[in-house]
């Protein structure tokens, strides 16, 4: 049995990671950690998570935090690099923050407000790259992993493959994604109030001012072998988990819509957590809620000779909890889906 510790395990992503570890055989749950929640008992801040109803929920410190085989931070940017530093090498610490995710430096820059605090293995196991390697390689035995953002989950399972494969050319990339407001964390905020998000979408940061797309930007860069560009935009969809995202990009001279299917087949035949529709039956986010699997789907419009790429993602599970989960079975050579729901709940 390993043991693991949850920091921010009041915060929608902490309590997620929590809810798929009461289901690992291989995990006990050891210190739950929160800022201004600590004190209380789990029942008052995730009432849903039933067997832990009464552990109390202690400050986040590194001496709570310490003595655990796995550290999950599941914190506001910028919280993760102090803690990381003062836990031992051997301890495996998960990042669901951004702090480690970008390689450029410039680019973190560019788009956060806090240090730069440098690079850690990425982890989305199934992003291919050009010489058809995957994320997964690195993640094995490693000791520090940062969990991608959800946004850049979608959007790069969607159209990695294309780029990898050379069926999709690099530039000319447009991304519209739909988001349920668990996305955004769950501290008030007044753009989030029930009303001013029901019954409507509404887009933000338009014009690639949202902080995920550099992150976008560096995964599908390495899916393409070279450095891409995109255009990003999000919308707020009035649904509490959940992203839709829709990547195009313009269709590679000589490939054709055989040659494209064959791309995305061949990428995720082997995949356990991301799912290749079969053609006709595109993704929908309640297909996938609380599970850990990507539902994708591509076709070619062959009209405008554009690759359209479809994806579907609990933003809570496989965007951030379940892949942190995920990331923690390879990096102790577990089967890497151990503990993890592969079905979503319907209807
Ligand atoms: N929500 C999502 O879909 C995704 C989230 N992430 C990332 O996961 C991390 C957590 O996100 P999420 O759970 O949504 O956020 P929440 O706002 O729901 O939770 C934040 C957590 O951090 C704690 N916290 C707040 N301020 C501090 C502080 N100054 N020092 C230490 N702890 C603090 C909170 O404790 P308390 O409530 O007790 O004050 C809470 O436990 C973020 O980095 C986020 O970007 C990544 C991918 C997707
Ligand atoms: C709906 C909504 O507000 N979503 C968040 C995305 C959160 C996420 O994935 O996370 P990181 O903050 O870890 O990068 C946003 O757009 O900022």
């Amino acid at each position: 049995m390993f043991t693991a510790a949850i920091a921010g395990a009041s915060g929608y992503a902490g309590a997620e990671i929590a809810r798929l570890l009461l289901r690992h055989p291989e995990v006990e749950i050891g210190a739950l950690t929160a800022s201004g929640n600590a004190g209380s008992p789990v029942r008052e801040v995730a009432p849903n998570l039933v067997p832990l109803a009464d552990r109390v929920l202690a400050p986040t410190t590194v001496e709570e935090l310490s003595g655990h085989d796995v550290v999950f931070l599941a914190l506001p940017h910028g919280h993760s690099a102090e803690i990381a530093a003062q836990l031992p090498e051997e301890t495996l610490v998960v990042d669901c923050g951004a702090d480690y995710r970008l390689e450029d430096e410039s680019a973190w820059t560019t788009f956060y407000d806090t240090p730069y605090a440098g690079a850690w293995p990425y982890g989305m196991p199934e992003l291919v790259r050009s010489d058809g390697s995957r994320a997964r390689d690195a993640l094995r035995g490693a000791r520090r992993i940062a969990v991608p953002g959800c946004y850049p989950t979608a959007v790069s399972l969607a159209m990695a493959p294309g780029l990898a494969v050379g069926v999709v050319a690099p530039e000319d990339l447009v991304i519209v994604a739909a988001s349920g407001t668990s996305g955004a964390g769950r501290s008030v905020k007044p753009h989030l109030l029930g009303s001013e998000v029901m019954g409507s979408m509404s887009p933000y940061g338009v014009g690639g001012a949202h902080r995920h797309t550099p992150e976008i930007e560096q995964n599908l860069g390495r899916a393409a072998g070279s450095a891409t560009t995109v255009s990003f935009t999000p919308t707020l969809a009035p649904m509490p988990r959940g992203i839709l995202a829709t990547a195009t990009g313009r269709l590679a001279d000589g490939a054709d819509p055989a040659t494209v299917r064959a791309a995305w087949e061949d990428t995720y035949a082997a995949e356990p957590c991301v799912r290749l529709l079969p053609e006709g039956s595109w993704p929908r986010t309640s297909d996938v809620l609380g599970s850990n699997v990507v539902e994708v789907q591509v076709t070619v419009d062959e009209r405008v000779g554009r690759v359209i790429a479809v994806a579907a993602v609990d933003n809570l599970t496989k965007g951030t909890g379940g892949a942190a989960v995920q990331c923690m079975n390879i990096a102790l050579g577990q089967d890497e889906t151990t503990g993890l729901p592969l079905a979503g709940l319907a209807p």
